[in-house]
């Protein structure tokens, strides 16, 4: 694997790669072709997978939450990384989460993405209400209708790339079709590579491979942790523009951490937070208004 210096904003001219974003109300005119889901054209009176009949929020996103908090230990030495975080997602929208180290930007990734629980509120993916579901049951829905993408790749080194974008489902009990997997791989640009190994790939298309196996299962939403991190520039402008794409073409849905101003140009939306709430919800920010708000912040 290369570890390369990380993107920094100064290094690139910002530039917005599409010209042309989504409505937020809905997913791309590709969207109906797609071999992924659209990124939940979800109704409060869609039956959720797990049989329950939540009282959903009217407003149609894909993924919410309402006043979250989350506290890390007790008494004296209790961290409150998220004070009351209420924010939306809509389907097919492509949104950056900012602010200062240490604001709570990853602790409110996780728990919108059911891998961590909040001490209080709600965390809904379209009608279910995640928050309240017992870990089997929250494992399996999450398997089934979140994709995750982390700084590190975190790929199976032994693994070939064929079996570590299967390897999801196949823990699920639900392998996915060899098709469904080479349509996955051609799409993030690394058809005929089924057989390599991670060690064989460079740190991009390392980053392609667990991008390919987030959206193989064809997920509500793909959260993203720093996913462009670990890498160069010109390399992190190309997964940039990947999941650019699969929000613009497949109407994914795509919510991403990132530090850098200029990764966020490539978003619809900047949410913003310092201390554990949001400060900011940013429509369509250029990377000089981004960096200015963030400064402010000392972030
Ligand atoms: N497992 C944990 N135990 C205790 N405190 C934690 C834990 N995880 C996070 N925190 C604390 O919660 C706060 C928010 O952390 P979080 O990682 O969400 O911030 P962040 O904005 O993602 O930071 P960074 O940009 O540096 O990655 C920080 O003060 C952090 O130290």
């Amino acid at each position: 694997m290369r570890l390369l210096r990380p993107v920094q904003a100064c290094d690139m001219p910002f530039s917005n790669p599409h010209g042309r974003f989504p409505a937020h109300d809905g997913p791309g005119t590709g969207a109906a072709a797609s071999p992924y889901r659209p990124g939940g054209a979800l109704d409060a009176t869609t039956p959720s997978r797990d049989g329950t009949a939540d009282a959903a929020p009217g407003d149609g996103a894909v993924a919410r939450c309402d006043d979250l908090h989350r506290r890390y230990g007790r008494g004296a030495n209790a961290v409150h990384a998220l004070r009351g975080v209420t924010v939306a997602f809509a389907p097919g929208t492509f949104t950056a989460v900012m602010g200062p180290s240490g604001s709570g930007k990853t602790t409110l990734l996780h728990c919108v993405a059911g891998m961590d629980r909040p001490t209080s509120g709600t965390v809904w993916w379209g009608p279910t209400e995640v928050s309240r579901l017992r870990e089997r049951r929250l494992a399996e829905l999450r398997r089934a209708e979140v994709g995750f993408v982390f700084q590190s790749f975190n790929l199976m080194p032994a693994m070939t790339v064929e079996q570590n974008v299967t390897l999801p489902g196949r823990l699920a009990g639900r392998p996915p079709e060899r098709t469904a997997v080479r349509e996955a791989l051609r799409q993030v640009g690394l058809g005929g590579r089924e057989r390599h190994r991670p060690g064989q790939l460079s740190g991009g298309q390392q980053q392609r491979v667990a991008i390919a196996r987030a959206l193989v299962s064809r997920p509500r939403v793909l959260f993203a942790d720093e996913p462009t991190g670990a890498l160069d520039r010109r390399t992190g402008m190309e997964i940039l523009s990947l999941l650019r794409a699969g929000v613009e073409e497949q109407g994914q849905t795509c919510v991403m951490v990132t530090h850098d101003p200029v990764a966020a140009g490539y978003a619809d939306r900047v949410v913003v937070l310092a201390d554990g709430v949001i400060v900011d919800d940013l429509d369509r920010p250029s990377a000089a208004a981004v960096s200015a708000r963030l400064s402010r912040l000392g972030g």
